[in-house]
């Protein structure tokens, strides 16, 4: 059994966190924090919770105070506020994995750049391992930080890993078409997420700017051992949780001659053959197949004349995107089964 905290509970993200983690049967919730609900009850703040769950949110200063008491941290917090909680649990030798993007980046210089945001500890960074656990598996065994993937990156690096990997695919160019859920926008409601601005709607953001962008490249690159062009257009669906990518690639010349759909299936099947929570599905995929699940559910279509690759790869954002990639790294971590706590299917409906 391993203590754990969550800082950041009462978000979209953390609450989802804190979901999975009750019902994990090595896991105690030690405690669990807020910013502006410490004090309350998490039934006072989500209402699924009462009687069933009635743990008393405390304050980031109390939640410090009991780093000496856990195993694991967790937080669910906005960019640039995990960076210093994470050098206190470190100096209690407390693992922590943060669903922020505080870590993601391996160049400093990089995150600075897209987040507006300082590293005051570059070392942390340095030493922090990217959790994407298949890709990564061994790597999150020894490491004390887990920068656990975005959202959109997680389904775009799954869903082409296969073909970067193998170089099937020209690093010119990969155009990224993803559409999420408005969960994806956190519980602080914007005025661009509002009811009346989402319901029977359906539009594009963050245009050729968008923070995943070089999350993306960077581990695109490593996959592909290549400078990949990305271009990364995501869209807001009127749906309240799920990412779908859409992802258009060109054959490599090399492989223009031999390669058919059939062949393209079995460089997805042999890679993830191992993988629990990968559901590679000649069906196209939908979010209906993956909502309230792990499991990343991708697609392939290849057309021989013109080179062109489509590949569809489909997750639930709060959970193979935060919440349920996070413990799945922490199982890895401590030794647990990879899909303990986890084994949920989408309930279709
Ligand atoms: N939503 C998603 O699909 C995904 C989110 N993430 C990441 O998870 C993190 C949380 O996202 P999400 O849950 O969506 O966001 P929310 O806005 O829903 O939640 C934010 C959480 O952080 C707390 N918080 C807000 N401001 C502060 C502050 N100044 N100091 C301390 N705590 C603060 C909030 O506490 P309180 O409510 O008590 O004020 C809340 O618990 C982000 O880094 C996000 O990028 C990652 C993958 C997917
Ligand atoms: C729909 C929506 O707004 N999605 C968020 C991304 C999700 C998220 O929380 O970002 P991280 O994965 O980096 O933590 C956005 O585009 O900013």
């Amino acid at each position: 059994m391993i203590k754990v905290g969550v800082i950041g509970a009462t978000g979209y993200a953390g609450q989802q966190l804190v979901w999975i983690l009750n019902n994990h049967k090595e896991v105690e919730i030690e405690f669990i924090s807020s910013y502006s609900n410490a004090g309350e009850n998490m039934g006072d703040v989500y209402a699924n919770y009462k009687k069933y769950f009635e743990k008393k949110l405390i304050s980031q200063e109390e939640a410090e105070k009991s780093f000496g008491k856990i195993d694991v941290l967790f937080l669910a917090l906005p960019h640039g506020l995990s960076e210093k909680m994470t050098k206190k649990a470190l100096e209690n030798d407390v693992k922590v994995f943060d669903l922020g993007a505080d870590f993601r980046l391996d160049d400093s210089e990089i995150y600075e750049k897209w987040y507006d945001v300082k590293h005051e500890f570059p070392e942390i960074n340095q030493n922090a391992i990217y959790g994407l656990p298949e890709l990564n598996r061994e790597k999150i065994k020894k490491s004390q930080v887990i920068a656990c993937p975005g959202c959109y990156p997680t389904s775009a690096i799954l869903g082409t890993a296969p073909l970067l990997k193998n170089k099937v695919v020209k690093a010119d160019k990969i155009i990224i078409d993803s559409k999420s859920g408005v969960s994806g926008a956190g519980r602080n409601a914007k005025i661009d997420t509002i009811f009346t601005e989402v319901n029977e709607n359906f539009k594009a953001y963050g245009v050729l700017k968008h923070r995943h962008t070089p999350e993306i490249k960077q581990e695109m690159d490593k996959l592909s051992e290549s400078d990949i062009n990305v271009v990364f257009t995501p869209h807001l669906l009127p749906i309240s949780r799920g990412i779908l990518s859409t992802i258009y690639l060109e054959v490599n010349n090399e492989w223009k001659e031999t390669l058919t759909e059939e062949k393209i299936y079995e460089i997805y099947n042999e890679f993830y053959k191992n993988e629990y929570f990968i559901r590679v599905t000649e069906n196209l995929p939908e979010i209906k197949n993956v909502k309230n699940s792990n499991i990343c559910e991708i697609g392939v279509r290849y057309d021989s004349n013109t080179g062109n690759i489509i590949v569809i790869s489909a997750i639930d954002n709060l959970i193979k995107g935060a919440g349920g990639q996070a413990v799945q790294s922490m199982n890895i971590m401590f030794g647990f089964e990879e899909n303990m706590g986890l084994e949920f299917l989408s309930m279709y409906i």
